[in-house]
């Protein structure tokens, strides 16, 4: 969409409430009866009294507007494949994850990848999402289907030099060819360039060695080289298990995020997805090492995802503290459902449940994590906030919708009560793309049955690829047995 003074002119009239940012304050305020008015994608009024022209005015009265979500964390393009298998999964003989045993074996294939993303894109917009990134294995047309959903999407192609694999549910072995990480290497290049260069002007990219433990000194810094080069961020997956962990320390002597500072990644340019699994988590004895204060004094960024790892009574500690010692954290869903709402409730909840504490992370803190810090991480001032100047990225809320009421504190009541229920219309750059709660720009019905298709395909042939040669029912039983 065109950002010219040609562009036409929104109105949205005597909002009940407008989350705006407030650069003096360096933060969101509410403002009441306020007027929010958009050019092409671009805001240019955000706050009371709106006096100039307007080619179109939206009522704006029993709604609140509300910056879009920036998720910098999900893995679209498989997850929804794995809905009703994977939610109570993990092996007990490798640290409680599903990664080795489960995640290889569960995976819906490359063909279904852009219906998976498209119900997955689904659920974010759904949800308020207006910005993600999606971390999938490279593939061709992935640019185009991302932006024909109209979201603002940051590409991350991932690449590794080993594969893992376990063998006996209790070690994982690691499968190293480099060759083959070279090919997917120029192949997450092609993508950042097509994404860098798309038409929509709404991709970005980043690059995403896929793991700590899964990729050699030197792909990494090929991979950050690239990156430097490109000016985009880094994200990789680390500190997210104990094997990951034991593997690292048995490898070098060092835990996953020393290693990441030794190969000199450690900074400001780099996301770690997760970094849960620090030298002082309870699960670890690793007591001669300051993982905590690395992170703190390296300006890296946590994408922090609750759900996958709270399915299996795994957990950060605690986000507060990650927060109010400067690390800047933001919120990915990582897994289905890519409900953005949901997880920033659970982000609460479980750093307060970690510490044992209610201050433990404030909803205040949450909702900056979902908007600014993410933005932060992404290189971007111009979303995660509502602001003259910045892209036309927010929802509306319904404040009438039952959850809301009483109304006197909308984003307490839209985190801990309505959820997704109450968000009535999305736009992102400009365009509207959920309209009363129903989604504009994807034929969901379609990419869920193709989805449904990969699922079936996925469970018939699953004994194949378990290294117990295991059926789905003995992998992942139903909650009650089926009676004829
Ligand atoms: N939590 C994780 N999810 C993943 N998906 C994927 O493809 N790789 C990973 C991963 O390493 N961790």
């Amino acid at each position: 969409m065109s950002d010219t003074n040609q562009a036409s002119i929104t109105h949205f009239k005597q909002l009940a409430t407008l989350v705006a940012w407030d650069e003096a304050l360096g933060s969101h305020v509410y403002i009441e009866n306020a007027d929010l008015v958009m050019r092409g994608n671009t805001v240019i009024h955000a706050g009371k009294d709106y006096a100039g022209p307007a080619d179109r005015v939206v009522a704006g009265n029993g709604l609140m507007a509300m910056p879009g979500l920036v998720n910098v964390h999900s893995h679209p393009s498989s997850e929804p494949g794995n809905r009703g298998l994977l939610e109570e999964l993990g092996s007990d003989k490798l640290g409680q994850s599903s990664l080795y045993e489960y995640m290889p074996v569960f995976r819906t294939g490359i063909e279904t990848a852009q219906y998976s993303n498209q119900v997955a894109m689904a659920e974010m917009l759904l949800s308020g999402v207006t910005t993600f990134v999606d971390m999938s294995l490279p593939r061709p047309g992935w640019a185009d289907v991302v932006a024909a959903a109209g979201i603002r999407g940051v590409l991350g192609p991932m690449f590794r030099s080993a594969a893992w694999r376990t063998n006996d549910g209790h070690s994982v072995e690691y499968t190293w060819d480099e060759a083959a990480a070279q090919k997917s290497f120029e192949a997450a290049l092609a993508v950042a360039d097509s994404a860098i260069n798309h038409p929509s002007g709404r991709l970005g990219a980043m690059l995403c060695p896929s793991q700590v433990d899964t990729c050699s000194p030197e792909l990494l810094k090929a991979a950050q080289a690239a990156a430097r080069r490109l000016g985009i961020p880094m994200q990789i997956h680390a500190a997210q298990s104990v094997v990951e962990f034991s593997e690292m320390t048995r490898r070098h002597g060092r835990t996953p995020i020393e290693w990441l500072d030794d190969q000199g990644l450690l900074d400001g340019d780099l996301i770690i997805g997760h970094g849960i699994f620090l030298n002082d988590h309870r699960a670890l004895y690793w007591p001669h090492a300051d993982d905590f204060g690395l992170l703190q004094r390296s300006g890296a960024h946590v994408a922090h995802c609750p759900t996958v790892f709270v399915r299996r009574g795994i957990a950060l500690s605690f986000l507060g503290r990650y927060l109010r010692a400067g690390i800047n954290v933001g919120i990915g869903t990582d897994t289905f459902p890519h409900n953005m709402l949901d997880e920033m409730r659970l982000a609460c909840y479980v750093a307060r449940l970690q510490a044992g504490h209610f201050r433990a992370a404030s909803t205040e803190e949450v909702f900056n994590a979902a908007t600014i810090n993410g933005a932060r991480m992404l290189g971007r001032d111009d979303i995660g906030r509502i602001a003259v100047g910045g892209k036309a990225d927010f929802s509306l809320v319904d404040l009438s919708h039952p959850y809301m009421r009483p109304g006197r504190e909308p984003l307490r009541s839209l985190i801990y009560s309505a959820g997704d229920r109450a968000i009535r219309d999305v736009y992102v750059d400009g365009a509207q793309v959920v309209k009363d709660g129903k989604l504009l720009t994807i034929d969901i019905e379609r990419a869920m049955q193709e989805v449904e298709r990969a699922q079936a395909q996925t469970i018939a042939t699953v004994a194949q690829r378990d290294y117990a040669g295991r059926d789905i029912d003995a992998m992942s039983p139903r909650v009650f047995p089926s009676r004829a």
